[in-house]
């Protein structure tokens, strides 16, 4: 008897096609949940106001847009992510989805989610958007990912952009308040991948990508990772001082900052201990998330004093 499976192996040569969940995963959801978080309180934050649906069509926009990003990451990754161990479950490496599928789904909803900003939001969040997928995809994965341990602080800038993409859906314009989100995900980029890089350096290692712990050491990624968080503390303290925020934010900020450095200077001092350096990839991801809820919070707080 033939069953349906062999059916589709006699017409396609493959023995599974793609399910929705398959597409799903190809858009880094999880990574994308906390971008898109970021872009959705940029919009929030930006003076003026929008439609709510005009607001949600934004935020759809920006997700899109970043898992289209991550899925032509994938595509073009695949042959390193087939070698480690992290990645070699990921929907093209193990055959699930084709190259050309993913190379297909990933410029269509690329190409979908600018032209949808551009017609329905402004030109502005348009032009961020794509220049956003374009520095992720071109200059991050195709460029500098292989080529240098500078890969994720230049490359990184990518991942800072969804807010100031978020503010520009409502204002049309880039100002000093969406650079300073921007900035504090840039600075904030390069400790939470380095902490995460000094438990799977030998992933990177066997695939001859050139990150910071291979080409530098341990030593030189744990100075690093103290040295940024050292910037980012007070940087995230800096939308109270300019009156950005109240003191909600500030004090919050001041906080988290706190913890942040306090965890980096661990890793440093306790040279091989991953859990540090686990710890501290946590912590990064809790950092980012609760300055952005504060964010809001002082925002909604505020506005009833
Ligand atoms: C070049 C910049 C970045 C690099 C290289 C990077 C790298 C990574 C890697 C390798 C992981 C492990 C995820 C996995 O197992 O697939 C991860 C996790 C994560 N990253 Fe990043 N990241 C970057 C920027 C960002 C940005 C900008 C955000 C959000 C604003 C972000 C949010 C997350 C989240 C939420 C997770 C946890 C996902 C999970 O629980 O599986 N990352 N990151
Ligand atoms: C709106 C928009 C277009 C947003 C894009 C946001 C963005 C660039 C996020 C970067 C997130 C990320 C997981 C990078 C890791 O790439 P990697 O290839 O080093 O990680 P991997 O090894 O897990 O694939």
């Amino acid at each position: 008897m033939t069953t349906k499976m062999d059916n589709a192996t006699l017409v396609s040569g493959r023995d599974h096609f793609p399910t929705a969940s398959d597409y799903w995963s190809l858009l880094k959801p999880r990574v994308m949940s906390l971008v898109v978080f970021t872009g959705a309180v940029g919009l929030y934050l930006a003076p003026g106001t929008i439609h709510p649906i005009l607001a949600f069509t934004a935020i759809l926009c920006i997700a899109v847009g970043a898992g289209a990003s991550g899925c032509l990451n994938m595509w073009y990754d695949a042959d390193i992510d087939a070698r480690m161990k992290r990645t070699i479950n990921r929907a093209v490496p193990s055959g699930r989805v084709t190259p050309g599928e993913a190379l297909g789904f990933g410029i269509t909803l690329s190409v979908a989610s600018v032209v949808l900003m551009w017609l329905a939001i402004n030109w502005v969040a348009a032009a961020l958007l794509a220049l956003t997928i374009c520095f992720y995809v071109f200059v991050y994965t195709m460029w500098l990912k292989r080529r240098t341990p500078q890969n994720i602080v230049i490359g990184g800038a990518a991942g800072a952009f969804p807010p100031m993409i978020g503010w520009a859906a409502v204002t049309g314009t880039v100002s000093l308040e969406s650079v300073l989100l921007f900035a504090i995900i840039f600075f904030w980029t390069p400790p939470h991948f380095w902490a995460l890089s000094l438990f799977t350096s030998e992933d990177y290692k066997a695939v001859g990508v050139p990150m910071l712990p291979v080409v530098s050491g341990e030593r030189e990624t744990r100075k690093q990772i103290l040295i940024y968080s050292l910037l980012l503390a007070p940087l995230g303290v800096v939308p109270w001082m300019i009156g950005m925020t109240g003191a909600i934010y500030g004090i919050s900020a001041s906080l988290l900052g706190l913890a942040f450095v306090v965890q980096a200077w661990r890793v440093w001092r306790e040279r091989v201990e991953v859990q540090a350096a686990r710890g501290l990839f946590k912590l990064s991801l809790l950092y980012l998330f609760m300055i952005f809820i504060m964010l809001l919070v002082d925002h909604v707080v505020g506005g009833f004093f």
